[in-house]
């Protein structure tokens, strides 16, 4: 088919159909953050460059195709949340989900939770709550949480209600940040965690929210938010935060996430 100038096939058809609903994507991932306008301003170039390379200026080609190469790399660093994110979401596709022979083979089975020492931490949580304590409190599923537990106080103790319940009492040199337990395991206390930033995030949310919903985000750990102000219990899974939990349902919500291959808890 002939377009004016242009010799257009079916081919090209499709390949400009599948890099707009890539560039839609990509949009969509990174719309509201600081990544959206370093985003645009590779698309920028990207286009200067193209533009260069037709009027056939060899000299400037060359510096924006080395800047390029390197662009790339830094964009991988840059967007390394939002790559991980879309990758999640491929990988949360039905087809993987409902795929037992894929379950079986990538382990994604019915996790064991008698390690995780459950019952400690939503005592602990239960009690945190009515003193009006604020807490962050994670606990791992599959992925490693090392880097995040560097950040703070190493312990590596074992987990039970009275040490969670004093590391977050007011008077405690270690009640700032988050506590990660690993495998029933306190691994570290006053621990950071990375902030949710993007358009998705309430701006009435404090920064102790915004960080169970940043590390829900990062990683598949669940996240225990309790505020100081209201006493309310929360959850952050997925970068989702399921507000105000009664606490009757508290162990069970946690322990469903945890245990089996459900994404995202029930609202
Ligand atoms: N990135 C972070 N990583 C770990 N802990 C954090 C982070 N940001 C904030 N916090 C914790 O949250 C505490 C209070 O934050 P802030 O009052 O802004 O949160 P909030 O969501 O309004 O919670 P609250 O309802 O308890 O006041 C901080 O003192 C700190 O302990």
């Amino acid at each position: 088919m002939r377009v004016g100038f242009l010799n257009v096939n079916w081919t090209d058809i499709l390949d400009v159909f599948l890099v707009s609903i890539l560039l839609y994507q990509i949009y969509f991932l990174v719309r509201g953050s600081i990544a959206s306008r370093v985003f645009l301003g590779y698309l920028f170039v990207y286009v200067f460059y193209l533009v260069v390379k037709g009027l056939g200026l060899g000299l400037l080609t060359a510096i924006l195709q080395y800047f390029m190469g390197v662009g790339a790399v830094a964009l991988i660093v840059i967007f390394q949340q939002e790559i991980r994110r879309f990758l999640l979401i491929i990988g949360k596709s039905t087809i993987y989900t409902n795929n037992e022979f894929l379950k079986k083979i990538l382990g994604n089975t019915v996790l064991d939770l008698k390690n995780k020492n459950l019952k400690e931490i939503i005592d602990a949580s239960k009690t945190i709550a009515s003193n009006f304590n604020g807490a962050l409190i994670v606990v791992n599923k599959r992925d490693d949480l090392g880097k995040f537990i560097e950040t703070g106080e190493l312990l590596d103790a074992r987990v039970s209600k009275p040490l969670i319940v004093s590391l977050f009492n007011q008077y405690s040199e270690l009640h700032d940040g988050a506590v990660v337990i690993v495998d029933g395991r306190l691994k570290a206390a006053r621990c950071v965690l990375p902030v949710a930033d993007g358009v998705d995030v309430p701006s009435s949310l404090g920064f102790r929210h915004r960080a169970a919903m940043g590390m829900s985000e990062a990683t598949d750990a669940v996240v225990i938010v309790i505020s100081e102000q209201t006493g309310k219990i929360s959850l952050a899974v997925e970068g989702e935060l399921l507000s105000n939990i009664p606490v009757s349902e508290l162990e069970t919500r946690v322990a469903e996430y945890l245990s089996s291959d459900v994404q995202r808890l029930v609202k």
